[in-house]
Order: C-alpha cells, then sequence, then structure tokens
C-alpha cells in the first residue's frame, strides 16, 4: 500500500464501547489534527483496519465482543505495512499484571481515562515526529551488491524523499563520499570488491571533517561479532536482514534528524566564535581576539627566528568627521577603513580594530623595513580611499621584533610612541621605531 501524500491528514481508529469516553478521546485526537474513526466492538475494528490504514489505534481495555488485548494482537500480525501501527490502550484498570500483559499484546502505550494529559502530550510528540519525518530531506550513500535488495531499498528511499547515490562497492562508493556531501551512508556489511564494508567505515571516519555524516550498516542477524567490530570501527547502527521497511525507515529517519541538528549546533557554535573574535562594525579582528592569538604568533616568530612586526594605524581628527557630518557618516569610513586593511592584508596577517578609530596590524614574516613599506602603501590607499566623499588620512606607527623576551605588549608600546610621534609630526606620515 503506497504511503499517504504529505498533506493529508493522520488518521486513528478508536475503539471505545462508552460514548461519552469515545467522545472526549476523539475530541483530543481531532484537536491533534486527526481524522478519527470510530466504533465500539472488536468486530467492526478488524473490518475497519482490514479496509484502511490508519496512523495510530486507540482501544480500551473492554470491549462488548472481546478484549483490547485481542485488538492489539491482531494490528501486531498484520501485514508488513500495517502491524507497526502504535496501539494506544486508555483505560481505568491499574492492576500491574494486566497492565504487563496490554504491553506483551502488542501495545505501544498505556493512558488512563481519569488522567488523559499524558495521551495529549504523546500525541503532541507523536503529530511533530510524524510530520517531520515526512518532510524530512536527506541525501544518502548507498552500497549494496544484491540487486533485489538494492532496488527495494532506493525505492523505499525515495519514497521518503531521499536522495540516493546507490553503488555496488565500496571502492566507487568511497570516491563518491570523498566527492559529495551526504547525509548518510547505508552500507552493506559484505559486499562484492576489494574493500570491505567495515574497511569502508574505517576510511569515512578517518575524515574528519565529515566525521558528522552517520553510518547505517545492514548485516545477517548472526552478525554479532562482526556488528561489535564495525560499532567500533565508528558504524552509529544496524539494521537486520531480512529488512523490515519501517525499521529501516525509522533508524534512516532518526540518524538524518540527529546528524542535521548536530551540524546546526556547529554552525551556531562558528556563529557564536565569529561574534566574540570579530569587530561588529568593520568585520575585522577584535582587540580580544588580538590579545588572545597574537602572543601565540610572537611566541612562534620568536621559537622560529623569523621575523615579526606591528603596525598601528590611527585616523586623524576622526572626532572632526563625527563632530562635523554625524556618528552614522563615521562608521561607514571606519567600515571601509576595515575593509581596505583586510584587502591589504595576507592571510597569515591579524588585522583588528583595536578600538575607535585605532587599528592594529600583526604581520608574521614581515621585517621592520618592509612593514614600512606596507605601513607606507595603506597610508596612500586610505588618502585616495574617500569614504563618504570625504578626505581622511592616518597616522601610523610600526615596530618590529628585536629580541627574543619581548611580548605583545612590548611591541604596541612600541609602535603606540610611533603613532605619537606621527601625530606630532603633522599626521598622514609613517614612523618606526
Ligand atoms: N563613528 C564612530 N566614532 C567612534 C567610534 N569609536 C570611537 N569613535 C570616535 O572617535 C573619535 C576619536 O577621537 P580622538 O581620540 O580625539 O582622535 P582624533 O579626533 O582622531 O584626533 P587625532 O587622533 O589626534 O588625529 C572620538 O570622537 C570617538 O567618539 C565608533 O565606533 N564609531
Amino acid at each position: 500500500m503506497a504511503d499517504k501524500p504529505i498533506s493529508e491528514p493522520l488518521t486513528a481508529l478508536l475503539i471505545e464501547p462508552s460514548h461519552i469516553v469515545q467522545q472526549v478521546v476523539a475530541s483530543i485526537l481531532q484537536r491533534h489534527g486527526f481524522h478519527v474513526d470510530t466504533c465500539k466492538k472488536a468486530e467492526d475494528a478488524f473490518r475497519l483496519s482490514e479496509e484502511n490504514k490508519y496512523d495510530l489505534v486507540c482501544v480500551a481495555l473492554l470491549l462488548p465482543d472481546a478484549s483490547g488485548l485481542d485488538v492489539c494482537r491482531k494490528v501486531r500480525s498484520m501485514s508488513q505495512a500495517k502491524r507497526n501501527t502504535p496501539v494506544v490502550m486508555i483505560t481505568s484498570e491499574d492492576d500491574k499484571n494486566t497492565l504487563l500483559g496490554v504491553l506483551k499484546a502488542g501495545a505501544t502505550e498505556i493512558f488512563k481515562k481519569n488522567d488523559l494529559v499524558g495521551f495529549d502530550n504523546y500525541l503532541t510528540q507523536f503529530v511533530w515526529t510524524t510530520n517531520e519525518s515526512k518532510s524530512l530531506y536527506g541525501k544518502v550513500l548507498y552500497v549494496e551488491d544484491s540487486r533485489a535488495i538494492s532496488e527495494m531499498v532506493v525505492a523505499l528511499l525515495k519514497l521518503n524523499r531521499m536522495e540516493v547515490d546507490h553503488y555496488t562497492n565500496a571502492e566507487d562508493a568511497y570516491d563518491a563520499f570523498q566527492n559529495n556531501e551526504y547525509d548518510l551512508v547505508i552500507v552493506d556489511i559484505i559486499l562484492e570488491g576489494e574493500m570491505t564494508g567495515s574497511q569502508l567505515a574505517q576510511s569515512i571516519r578517518r575524515d574528519i571533517s565529515k566525521r558528522t555524516v552517520p553510518i547505517l550498516a545492514i548485516s545477517g542477524v548472526e552478525d554479532s561479532a562482526r556488528r561489535v567490530s564495525m560499532l567500533k570501527s565508528g558504524v552509529n547502527d544496524f539494521v537486520a536482514k531480512p529488512i523490515m521497511n519501517d525499521e529501516l525507515m525509522a533508524r534512516v529517519q532518526n540518524l538524518i534528524r540527529s546528524k542535521k541538528l548536530f551540524d546546526r549546533v556547529q554552525e551556531q557554535q562558528e556563529i557564536l566564535r565569529e561574534l566574540a573574535m570579530k569587530d561588529q562594525l568593520t568585520g575585522l579582528y577584535n582587540r580580544h581576539f588580538l590579545m588572545e592569538v597574537g602572543p601565540k604568533r610572537i611566541k612562534e616568530a620568536q621559537r622560529h627566528k623569523q621575523p615579526l612586526s606591528m603596525v598601528v594605524v590611527d585616523l586623524d581628527k576622526f572626532k572632526l568627521i563625527n563632530d562635523t557630518h554625524g556618528h552614522t557618516t563615521g562608521d561607514i569610513v571606519l567600515k571601509e577603513v576595515g575593509a581596505l586593511l583586510q584587502r591589504l592584508c595576507r592571510k597569515e596577517d591579524i588585522a583588528s580594530r583595536f578600538g575607535g578609530e585605532e587599528f592594529v596590524l600583526i604581520m608574521p614574516h614581515c621585517d621592520l623595513i618592509s612593514a614600512v613599506d606596507k605601513a607606507e602603501k595603506i597610508r596612500k590607499a586610505i588618502i585616495n580611499l574617500k569614504p563618504a566623499g570625504l578626505e581622511i588620512s592616518a597616522s601610523f606607527g610600526v615596530s618590529a621584533l628585536a629580541s627574543k623576551d619581548e611580548d605583545i605588549s612590548d611591541l604596541f608600546d612600541r609602535a603606540d610612541q610611533a603613532v605619537y610621534q606621527s601625530k606630532n609630526g603633522g599626521r598622514n606620515c609613517v614612523t618606526a621605531v
């Protein structure tokens, strides 16, 4: 039986002899968007569940012609497409053994008639997961050499909105893995070709940049030793042969959902990291980053006996720009100067906004003479920049590592002193100390 299109409502079969309870439970189901078929007897329930595929069955324990347990057992003995339907029992029964019998007969959950809050919460989660699963998209790399199984699995995955790249051997699959972004790898353990499923899993796990891609292995039920070793080699989950469609899709969706969640958390962490180290106005690194990473660059340069320079850039008469043209124009000037510094610096340099209208550059592999040349180049570029149509200039101070005992404060004090001299010397010039 084909799955329902996404827009169709969820359906429930409610078997409840009491008119009042039936009305209450049906209204809760309807509130959660279910279309509800109701009946009072097991006989009608059997007929309805043969004729329809329900998303949920709710049944009372005591029915006029049978027990609710018979309904549970009946559902669990139906065709593969129907036998995994959740069956919820709604009852006033308190006896532990009876309730255990209900679960053993195949009921998914039990809720008390006099406390339907739990049932309400269950439906909230059920509807969310079901709808989310129906819209969950994923790109799957699938490795299986059996034609019959792969045709069935590919069709099932596609039916559930998955994009599938199918390979019959691990070598080709690994090539595809390296050249594409997948949300899941499904691999049969025993494969044609030199490389086994386990070796493929190990190769995939060696690629640190793609370590969030989950691996689902397909194995024979008797493969327990191999399964343990696969888990150790980085496989996340298993499906046993013969493959049950519902189980396979539940595992696929769980793994893809977790991967997407994990990716989202990582993206957010990356954004937070960026926010913590970048200046919001200019996009340059901030003072915090400079003071954290600058000393490391200095130590590296000292350890490898390599040159390193610092350039301090201080815009001239910036207060006048703010006072004459307004703070917003002042911000535009700062932004454009920031972009210019970014453009003129190498990748390994640290270009930062130290505060206000003062910028600090740390330039590894750059001696004092080269740093002065670079500062001159930037000075001229600032003259030609004309942000917001304004003539601007900056004063520069340059310092370079001179001894192995110097730290970032020593470099900064000297470069700052040099800026002071540039200001005193009439501004718009470069001084090195
Ligand atoms: N628009 C804007 N102005 C800022 C920002 N941060 C600091 N400023 C201003 O930058 C100005 C710096 O002024 P001063 O330190 O007196 O220096 P100056 O006017 O550039 O003078 P000299 O350095 O002596 O050439 C002050 O008016 C600050 O308010 C900012 O983020 N945006």
